[in-house]
């Protein structure tokens, strides 16, 4: 029983796969449409919020460092005013402690209004110590002069440390008097600057207003004087508020996020929180990142789960669909394998029932195509696919001999017939079972219907091994068979056909075969080996059948005549015409060679009117010559059925002044059987003219012996096979006697044919036979051979003539 192997669903799953991918990627897409921008903005927006708040704590750091610086520079300014206007206080005095007190201040330096140094305290080194620096051009000074707070740009000290300068208006209540201007060292802002990192890569740095750096993180940059003018960052936004959030902007070091925040409202810095946009927005991606990586991990765990489910509850369907095409394909004993309790199992159930029905039905359908429905053997069709296939591999390889032999019962009908069917139904298997016993397994026994068998002896690689299966069929069927109380005598003829020697195709070894079976019927021999002279169909045959018109018109028939005589007392009693054929190509042929072809078509119309016509006219020459002799002539199915046979006949006899009681027709059992109610017309018609009629070969044909009841017979002639073997055969024996007496009490004459001895004369003189017909007596001669010979036989008989008289007077008196 073929199970479906299991394969995985795949066009089930990968649809679903798809269906699902596609659902996710879809969600996916709707989703980043609907939620990235926002939560970016989102993002942004928090990030630089955040960055604000470092920004402002960052300031207020680092203006406790600057703020004290700021509001000294201006008390001591004040302080100094003050002096200018008379106050105790002495600049010097002023100065030093200033920069004592905060130690981020280098130098301080008193202006007068004129923007001439008055005074200076330093830390540095004091080049220059003693020269009076005038501020005339000095843009720093000459604002401070003006009123105003200034804080210069960056510069270096002597020790190349970054310092501002932050010049602070001296006034009095009378005016302008001068500035105070003080160099402040930046190196710790620097330093602050520099230690401050926001993030991974986020920085702080701080810008005048003048958008000129003061601090960054990058020195290089403040030193090569390096401003905001490239950035996208608005100036504007420095003066819109003490602090700011700044989204996305380009800035020196690319795109970011930053926070601002005012640091000085007076002298208006800023102190601005960068951080790149990438860092700002890395938890998104992060975010994104993890999501995609999700989507994947989803997705692989829904393909799994696809084809795992997929495998589990697909599994039946495709098991059935695969059942379902193997079964298309012709496929047999195709089951499915379904677990119990699944949506599936009774529709499995219900398949596997149909499969099993189908594989029922198809094995009779098989069987019954293949066998022969009464015996079970193989029939006609097996038999050819077997031939087929033997001579497919003979044909391409070895060409090793092989027989086929054909088989058919002799009276079969017969017991049929009168047994009934049933009867022969009963003899037909034991037939089949003994012919099976005489085979070998790889041989094949085939019924080709009625009463015929076919055999192929695959291993028969002789004429020899053939010939010994064939006769040992024949034993078998010849075994007694009792049926109904009868004791049934059966027997068959064979024709055996030899491969390559006699077909290479199968039709040609069966009508080879069927040929040499019909020969052995016709001839009783029980086997025949076929022969090319056996086929009626031959080249040689068929163009007998042609010539027939030339030969009646150049006198190519002949007409030989064997005599019959009285057993009684040895008298002629009469001719019987037999045809022969000098063919001009083929010699002398005799009758069978060609009666049987010309008997196929209606040429043996023409034939027979000849043969009547010239045995009449030679039996008018007799009877001219004071012969008085009877003729006899051979009819054939087609004469007895021609309407028109009698009107001829009448008149051929009328024409030679033949009487019809000096013809007798001789016609076999078969003409009679063949339509019996035209033949019974017929013969009526003839025995009404007074021609007398013989039954010809008796006792080979059908033995159903109703006819002879309805037809008016003369004469029943013993077919010449019983009569030359009767003398070493006691059933021959018994046959010749039994119809005689079956004859003789049915009112009826009976010849012997085939009387080829003397023992075999006196014995039919014995059973009382009528008449004797033989090569005993004498082969069938010419015409003019006759007379000659009737002068010798009546010679040489003359003796057992006057004893029969003698005995005869005899008995009467
Ligand atoms: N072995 C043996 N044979 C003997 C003996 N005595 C006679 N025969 C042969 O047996 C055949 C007897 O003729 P048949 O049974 O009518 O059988 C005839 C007959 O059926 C047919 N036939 C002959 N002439 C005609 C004809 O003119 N018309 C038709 N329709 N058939 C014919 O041809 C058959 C064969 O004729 P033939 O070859 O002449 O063969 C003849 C004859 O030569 C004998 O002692 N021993």
């Amino acid at each position: 029983m073929k199970r479906i192997p299991v394969k995985t669903p795949r066009r089930v799953a990968s649809k679903i796969i798809l269906l699902v991918v596609a659902l996710e990627l879809f969600s996916i897409v709707l989703w980043g449409a609907l939620t990235y921008n926002g939560s970016r903005d989102e993002l942004l927006k928090s990030r630089s919020e955040q960055l604000r708040e470092i920004a402002l704590s960052t300031t207020n750091e680092i203006g406790r460092f600057f703020l004290p610086v700021f509001i000294e520079s201006e008390v001591i300014s004040e302080l100094l005013a003050g002096g200018a206007t008379g106050s105790a206080v002495q600049p010097v005095i002023l100065l030093n402690a200033f920069l004592n007190r905060r130690p981020e201040v280098e130098e301080v330096s008193l202006i007068d209004s004129e923007g001439k140094e008055v005074k200076r305290v330093s830390r540095m080194s004091g080049l220059g110590k003693d020269e009076v620096r005038v501020f005339n051009d000095d843009a720093v000074v000459q604002r401070a002069l003006s009123g105003k707070r200034t804080i210069g740009s960056v510069m270096f000290t002597e020790y190349l440390e970054p310092a501002i300068r932050v010049a602070t208006p001296m006034r009095s209540e009378n005016g302008r008097i001068g500035a105070v201007l003080a160099i402040v060292n930046l190196k710790w802002l620097w330093d602050t600057v520099q230690s401050i990192s926001v993030g991974k890569s986020g920085y702080v740095y701080v810008v005048d207003e003048a958008l000129q750096l003061v601090a960054y993180p990058d020195p290089s940059l403040v030193l090569s004087g390096r401003d905001l003018s490239t950035s996208t960052v608005p100036a504007a936004l420095f003066s819109q508020a003490e602090s700011s959030m700044l989204s996305i902007y380009t800035s020196i070091s690319g795109d970011v996020v930053a926070g601002v925040s005012h640091f000085d409202p007076v002298h208006r810095w800023w102190l601005v929180v960068e951080q790149p946009v990438d860092e700002a927005l890395a938890p998104l991606d992060r975010l994104i990142s993890r999501f995609i990586l999700a989507f994947i991990l989803a997705t692989v765990l829904t393909v799994a789960a696809v084809v795992y489910f997929s495998r589990v509850m697909m599994r039946p369907l495709e098991e059935l669909e695969r059942a379902i095409d193997q079964l298309k394909q012709g496929g047999r004993e195709v089951r499915v394998d379904v677990p119990e309790n699944t949506e599936l199992s009774s529709l499995s159930t219900s398949f596997n029932e149909m499969a099993t029905n189908l594989d029922e039905t198809s094995y009779k359908l098989h069987y019954q195509a293949y066998h022969d429905e009464l015996t079970g053997l193989p029939n006609r069709v097996r038999l050819f696919e077997t031939l087929e296939s033997v001579l497919d591999k003979c044909n391409q390889s070895t060409r090793k001999p092989f027989a086929l032999l054909l088989l058919d019962l002799d009276r079969f009908k017969e017991i049929n017939d009168s047994l009934g069917h049933k009867c022969g139904d009963i003899l037909l298997k034991e037939l089949s079972k003994r012919l099976q016993g005489v085979l070998n397994e790889d041989e094949l026994l085939a019924r080709l219907g009625g009463d015929e068998f076919a055999i192929v002896l695959k291993n028969a690689d002789s004429v020899d091994k053939a010939r010994k299966v064939a006769e040992r069929a024949r034993q078998v069927i010849q075994e007694h068979f009792e049926m109904e109380g009868l004791r049934l005598l059966i027997d068959a003829s064979v024709g055996i056909a030899m491969y390559p020697e006699h077909g290479t195709d199968s039709s040609t070894l069966m009508r080879h075969a069927d040929i040499a079976m019909y020969h052995a019927k016709k001839a009783g021999v029980g086997v025949a080996l076929y022969d090319d002279s056996y086929d009626i169909h031959s080249q040689k045959r068929l163009s007998l059948i042609s010539g027939l018109p030339r030969a009646i018109k150049e006198n190519e028939l002949i007409l030989h005549y064997q005599p019959k005589i009285r057993v009684s007392d040895r008298t002629v009693s009469s001719l019987e015409a037999l045809i022969r054929w000098q063919h001009p190509e083929h010699g002398l042929l005799p009758p069978d060679q060609f009666i049987p072809i010309i008997e196929l078509g209606d040429s043996i119309i023409e034939l027979t009117n000849w043969v009547i016509n010239r045995a009449c006219l030679d039996c008018r020459k007799w009877q001219d010559q004071g012969i008085s002799v009877d003729v006899a002539v051979n009819v054939s199915t087609l004469n007895i059925q021609d309407e028109q046979f009698i009107k001829r006949l009448d008149r051929i006899l009328g024409e030679h002044h033949i009487h019809p009681g000096q013809l007798q027709l001789e016609i076999t059992e078969s003409v009679i059987m063949s339509d019996t109610k035209r033949a019974q017309k017929t013969i009526r018609a003839l025995d009404s003219m007074g021609v007398g009629i013989s039954i010809d070969d008796f006792g080979t044909g059908y033995s159903s012996l109703a006819y002879l009841k309805r037809i008016p017979v003369d004469e029943l002639k013993i077919d010449k096979s019983f009569v030359m073997d009767m003398e070493q055969d006691d059933n021959d024996a018994v046959i010749v006697r039994s119809t005689i007496d079956l004859a003789h009490n049915l009112g009826l004459e009976v010849t012997a044919e085939g009387v080829e001895t003397a023992g075999a004369l006196d014995l039919l003189d014995v059973l009382g036979c009528n008449y004797a017909q033989g090569y005993y007596i004498c082969r069938p001669v010419p015409a003019d051979k006759i007379a000659p010979w009737i002068d010798t036989w009546s010679e040489e008989n003359n003796d057992h003539v006057n004893i029969h008289t003698r005995a005869n007077s005899e008995r009467s008196s």
